[in-house]
């Protein structure tokens, strides 16, 4: 079994218990739930730099990227910093992440919230806007046409961004449809964790314009967007280059400010 097939199986365990711990009526009362979501895809395509920032504590690629960090001080210093929005990791077991630290991003912040978590179940969209997110991922490597295709028309009736991902040519034909808003390109093979920025640029004309291009993995330079922003691409997942460091936040700032 390869990393990702793990990750999954542990997920629907996971998932067939948070049902029954919490009912989805009880999560349709969250004071969360009837916000307007603002549109991350919106505002990349309005932006010049194109930054999501994450908030990732480790990944089974990186064991330590920064165990010291208060979520609520890093999505306050992602927003003032610039960035369009900010994707939170809510895997446990894998990732380090939770649930509640989407709820104290949200606690701080207005800016568009991607909730990065394995989406198996319609669920786990309703958790996400429970706990303050607008944005879901879609994982393609994991998710048959009729998944993507079910879960993301039920994300857009919940007035939710979707941010659909993928690796390889056939991910990317498979998932081509109209209740997508952004198309990812994972630089990183979730399988073997290979990175190489050539996948944003060969996959990139086979993307349709109407979607906004998103480039996402081993980005850490200026010169890497630079590379990629002629191939279409307005948005950029930084990860562990910022999460690296002592104060995510200043260091997206700093990074923001250089490429403007
Ligand atoms: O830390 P990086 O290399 O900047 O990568 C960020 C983000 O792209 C990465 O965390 C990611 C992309 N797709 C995912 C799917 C699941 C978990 C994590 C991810």
């Amino acid at each position: 079994m390869n990393i990702l097939d793990k990750i999954i199986a542990d997920k629907r365990k996971e998932v067939a218990l948070r049902k029954q711990l919490i009912p989805v009526s009880q999560l349709e009362q969250s004071v969360l739930f009837d916000r307007k979501s603002p549109s991350l895809a919106q505002a990349l395509r309005d932006s010049d730099t194109g930054i999501i920032a994450e908030h990732k504590r480790r990944s089974p690629s990186k064991q330590v990227i920064n165990h010291n960090l208060n979520v609520q001080d890093v999505a306050t210093g992602y927003e003032s910093a610039g960035a369009c929005g900010m994707s939170v990791l809510t895997d446990g077991k894998y990732f380090g992440g939770s649930l509640d630290d989407l709820l104290l991003a949200r606690a701080s912040s207005s800016f568009p919230l991607l909730r990065k978590e394995f989406m198996i179940d319609e669920y786990q969209i309703l958790e996400a806007k429970a706990y303050g997110a607008d944005v879901i991922l879609l994982i393609a490597a994991v998710l048959s046409q009729s998944e993507i295709k079910s879960l993301s028309e039920f994300a857009k009736t919940q007035g939710m961004d979707v941010l659909l991902e993928v690796h390889n040519l056939e991910e990317l034909q498979k998932s081509i449809m109209p209740s997508l808003d952004m198309l990812g390109v994972n630089n990183r093979n979730l399988k073997t964790f290979e990175v190489s920025l050539d996948i944003s640029k060969t996959l990139s004309e086979e993307i349709p314009d109407e979607f906004v291009k998103v480039s996402e993995s081993g980005i850490s330079t200026i010169e890497a967007i630079k590379e990629l922003r002629p191939f279409g691409y307005q948005g950029f997942l930084i990860g562990e280059n910022f999460m690296k460091t002592d104060n995510p936040g200043r260091s997206a700032e700093a990074f923001i400010k250089e490429l403007k």
